[in-house]
């Protein structure tokens, strides 16, 4: 029980250490920050809920790793290599694929009510 507490307190010291290094994630923080007060503001059904944090914890989720496969490749590679490119180039592949993923979710579920809205 004790470990499972450490071991929180360095996952939540993991997240500061990457939103003080990694600009990605500082935007993708305050978007997901902006989209959770739409989402109070409009009113969304439970379902509506499921979606938009699913996507936002899996974006957030692979920027993390993403950041730590920069930073192992960083290690393991000195200088330019080809490898360390397309390693650094695939994992971010990877999250933009989630955040292209969110964003579709983000409209599909918040332009009809802001439509609504403003019609
Ligand atoms: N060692 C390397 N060899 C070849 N290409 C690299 C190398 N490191 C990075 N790149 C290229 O630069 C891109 C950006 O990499 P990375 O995010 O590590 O750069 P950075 O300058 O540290 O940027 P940031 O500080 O924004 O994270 C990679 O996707 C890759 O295409």
């Amino acid at each position: 029980m004790k470990n499972d507490r450490v071991g929180f307190k360095y996952a939540i010291a993991g997240v500061y250490a990457a939103l003080k290094t990694e600009h990605n994630i500082k935007i993708h923080f305050i978007i997901m920050f902006m989209t959770l007060f739409a989402g109070l503001l409009l009113g969304l059904t439970r379902i509506e809920w499921l979606f938009v944090l699913l996507a936002i914890g899996l974006v957030l989720a692979l920027e993390l790793i993403n950041t730590v496969v920069e930073l192992i490749t960083d290690v393991l590679f000195e200088g330019k290599h080809e490898t360390a490119k397309l390693i650094k180039d695939i994992s971010a592949a990877a999250v933009l694929v989630a955040a292209t993923f969110a964003a579709l979710v983000g409209m599909i579920i918040f332009l009809p009510k802001l439509l609504e809205i403003l019609i």
